[in-house]
């Protein structure tokens, strides 16, 4: 049996899909369903759907295999049976596999069949939340119920670094809303406004809902650059600079003050997150993924995280990209483009005439590949340049983007 582990989006999908919120749907959609839900907004069989909800497997995943879809942190969530594959995608009906719920609110993240055990009979006014519902609002859902004499349901859509916010504003707005029930409920948003707002109501109307109130959007207010999170992340040969003005920044930041600094030193990874790894490309891919894991978690809660591998591959840096960008936090890669030849004339530590005696293999520029970035927020070319004049590019970026004042 396969196994693996969905990312985020399809997981809360794959919740719904288990928990029936997601019904009549069984498991990921085929191809044809995708191309009948896209074109005309309904489901071969003619029942409307809004949403293509599918999954991403590797392509060694084959029709008929059984699939263990797992969480990130390696419990099994489901089996997922693949009838056939397009492309990335892979479609199937999925079981549960029997876990514990767990994480915040836990408690509330019941299924369809619950909460419509437990709703008195009648009308059912379910309001969708993706933020807190203002004063406006929470009068307008009180009138309404009075008027349908409707129950309330309130369902916080928990997905993301603000599920929990959206849940704690539920059951605030609840203690307003006498009889009102509160339900968490996985549901990632949808890029398209119309979409989002009918799957929404579809999740309301298999939880019991007769009418659904779509609660205001919340205002996303990321904060000013100076309180976000931020990850500067330098890119270069050996000997570039990359460390040199690595260090000048997180002491010019430091003598600042206004921001904690986190410098994930090279050699400190290298010798402690990063031991007995080596210089193959799955080793430095790993290492890359390990700083940028550390880095994105400093990041999350507003810290400032300077790293300085060599990180050659464009993809993994990509990768640590997106894992900043995920949590909220802010991401500049700076390549330090000093040349090959003048990395090799500084050769502070040896490596590169080792390199080229052949003594020392997969060296990255000799004989192990960098792939210049084309993503860089700053190009440092340190070929004549003062370390002084280095680092000021730098903090000049962090000052006229606001990260630091
Ligand atoms: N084969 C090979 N290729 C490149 N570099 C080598 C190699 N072997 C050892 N070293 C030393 O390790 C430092 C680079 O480690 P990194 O962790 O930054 O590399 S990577 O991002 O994982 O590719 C690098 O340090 P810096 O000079 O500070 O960049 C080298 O001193
Ligand atoms: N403008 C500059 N910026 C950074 N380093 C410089 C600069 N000019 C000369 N150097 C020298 O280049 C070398 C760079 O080494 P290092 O910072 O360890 O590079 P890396 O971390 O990229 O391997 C140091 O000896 C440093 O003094």
């Amino acid at each position: 049996m396969t196994e693996w582990t969905p990312d985020a989006r399809e997981l809360a999908d794959l919740e719904l899909l288990l928990s029936g919120a997601y019904a009549p749907l069984t498991g990921f959609l085929t191809s044809a369903e995708v191309n009948a839900v896209i074109e005309r907004g309904r489901l071969p069989g003619g029942a409307p759907w809004p949403d293509p909800v599918t999954i991403a497997l590797p392509e060694e995943i084959q029709p008929g295999d059984r699939v263990t879809l797992k969480d990130p942190e390696g419990a099994a969530v489901a089996v997922l049976t693949v009838g056939e594959r397009d492309g990335h995608h892979a479609a199937g009906p999925v079981e549960a596999l029997d876990t514990p719920a767990y994480g915040p609110f836990a408690r509330l993240r019941r299924t369809p069949e619950e909460v419509r055990k437990d709703l008195p009979e009648g009308e059912v006014l379910a309001v969708t939340m993706r933020g807190p519902l203002d004063a406006a609002s929470l009068d307008d859902v009180a009138a309404t119920a009075e008027e349908l004499d409707a129950t309330v349901l309130l369902m916080p859509l928990v997905f993301g670094e603000s599920g929990p916010a959206v849940v704690r504003a539920a059951l605030t707005a609840s203690e307003r809303l006498p009889g009102s029930t509160v339900v968490a409920v996985p549901l990632a948003p949808r890029d398209d406004v119309e979409i989002d707002l009918e799957l929404r109501e579809h999740v309301a109307r298999n939880y019991g809902a007769t009418e659904h109130y779509a609660g205001p959007r919340p205002v996303s207010i990321p904060g000013p650059p100076h309180r976000r999170g931020l990850v500067v992340f330098f890119t270069g040969l050996s000997g570039s600079g990359k460390s040199t003005i690595a260090r000048g920044l997180r002491d010019a930041l430091l003598e600042r003050g206004g921001r904690t600094v986190t410098y994930l030193d090279g050699d400190v990874v290298r010798r402690l997150l990063s031991a007995g790894l080596t210089f193959s490309r799955a080793d430095r891919d790993l290492n890359i993924r390990r700083i940028g894991f550390v880095a994105a978690e400093v990041a999350r809660h507003g810290g400032l995280a300077i790293c300085a591998p060599i990180a050659p591959y464009a993809a993994t840096r990509e990768e640590v990209r997106a894992m900043v960008e995920e949590v909220g936090a802010d991401f500049l890669l700076v390549h330090v483009a000093t040349p090959l030849e003048e990395c090799e004339r500084r050769d502070r530590k040896g490596l590169y005439a080792q390199a080229r005696a052949g003594l020392l293999p997969e060296f990255t520029g000799i004989s192990d590949p960098y792939e210049e970035p084309d993503d860089a927020e700053l190009v440092v070319d340190t070929t004549g340049m003062t370390v002084e004049r280095s680092v000021g590019a730098v903090l000049g970026l962090l000052t006229s983007g606001g990260w630091v004042r």
